[in-house]
């Protein structure tokens, strides 16, 4: 190989999205890269290996029976030096199995793992979701129920795809045959709201040009962290907050009756009035994110996040030195902004109320 620098993408997204649709895609119009692709799959035979066309001309190699961003770590690395060693190509694709969280996978790249890290040459370019809208408008109605099949209780798919979602620089809205215009403009307002910083493209068959997803340069970290939906909305000083997306009069946003708001209060949460809103949770939110400070676990920081039917809350650290305190980010169609607000209040300790330290203690809460 030869030791200019190979720009690497990572393609991410939920089952059946259309990921490997566009690593073919690549494969075939690649412009003038030679292109490798790591591929990962979650079952013994890596199936997307399998459907990636040519893969003996091109350099394809499987990473199956395990998930890149927790066990397979360590294989990423190792099997993209690797290939780096045996092959010449100048451009590396990873496409991630569907339940791959976007985060570990990009600092597996950029600062390596316990057993090692990747060799100079390679920077991480761009990551990519690649996005089912019909699959999304599916999960996210509440009239529709689909079974959450995850192989992780702890993290359910739904709140894997948000993360997907979130943490990204380029997003391809897929499928978009499947779904009528009108679900796609509500679908792109809450995807603006959860991401608005990635470049948005509606896709079918995942046809793109190779350009806006290879190569784009715009691939930043702390960026990437930082602009999440939900964080520029609890960063925001107003509690009002839906993200300025342009400079028309009403935001696709505000069409669609999709906005974001932050809880924020200095008392603590009843332990069992909390627990008894999250399980009656409301279903027009489609995010919600943050920190809760509650009063059966006045040293512990009880970290809240939902994702479509997926709630859940339990410790995530102490408050240490810092300030209890509540922080919740919504994130919703149609939300009913008073009554919610009203809704929390009420489970919020009074002035003059005792709390049971021996009564039970709901958090963590299974997820729901
Ligand atoms: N109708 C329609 N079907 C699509 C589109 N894109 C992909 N498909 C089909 O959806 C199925 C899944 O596509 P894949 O590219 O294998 O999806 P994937 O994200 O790689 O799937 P996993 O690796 O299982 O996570 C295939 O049958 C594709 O032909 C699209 O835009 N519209």
């Amino acid at each position: 190989m030869s030791t200019s620098e190979v720009p690497i993408t990572v393609i991410s997204g939920p089952l059946g999205a259309g990921k490997t649709t566009l690593v073919n895609h690549l494969l075939k119009d690649p412009g003038d890269r030679r292109i490798a692709v790591i591929v990962n799959d979650m079952g013994d035979i890596n199936v997307d290996a399998e459907l990636i066309a040519d893969q003996t001309e091109k350099g394809v190699i499987d990473l199956s029976n395990g998930c890149i961003c927790c066990r397979l770590q360590d294989d990423l690395v190792t099997q993209a030096t690797r290939l780096a060693e045996e092959r010449s190509f100048d451009y590396l694709v990873v496409e991630a199995s569907g339940i791959s969280e976007p985060i570990p996978i990009a600092q597996a790249l950029t600062e390596g793992t316990e057993e090692g890290s990747l060799p100079d040459q390679f920077r991480l370019d761009t990551t990519v979701s690649v996005i089912d809208a019909y699959g999304f408008w599916k999960a996210f109605n509440p009239e529709e129920s689909l079974p959450d099949a995850a192989p992780d209780p702890e993290r359910p798919l739904t709140e894997v795809l948000i993360d997907q979602i979130e943490f990204c620089e380029v997003l391809l809205l897929n499928k978009c045959d499947m779904v009528p215009e009108a679900a796609l403009e509500s679908i792109e307002a809450v995807i603006r709201e959860l991401q608005p910083r990635a470049t948005l493209h509606r896709t079918t068959y995942s046809e793109v040009d190779s350009d806006t997803v290879l190569d784009t340069g715009l691939f930043d970290f702390e960026e990437a962290q930082r602009q999440q939906g939900w964080k520029r909305t609890l960063a925001s000083k107003s509690e009002d907050t839906n993200h300025d997306h342009g400079a028309t009069a009403v935001s696709a946003a505000e069409a669609h009756g999709v906005e974001s708001f932050a809880y924020r209060r200095e008392q603590p949460f009843h332990p069992e009035r909390f627990d008894g809103w999250l399980d009656d949770w409301d279903g027009e939110i489609i995010r919600a994110k943050g920190f809760a400070w509650v009063a059966s676990r006045p040293e512990t920081v009880v970290g809240v996040s939902q994702a479509g039917p997926s709630v859940q809350a339990g410790p995530i650290g102490e408050w240490g030195d810092d300030d209890p305190a509540t922080r919740l980010v919504f994130i919703g169609s149609g939300l009913d902004r008073n009554t919610l607000v009203e809704d929390l209040d009420t489970c919020l300790v009074a002035s003059n109320e005792q709390i049971n330290q021996d009564a039970d203690d709901p958090f963590p809460r299974e997820s729901s």
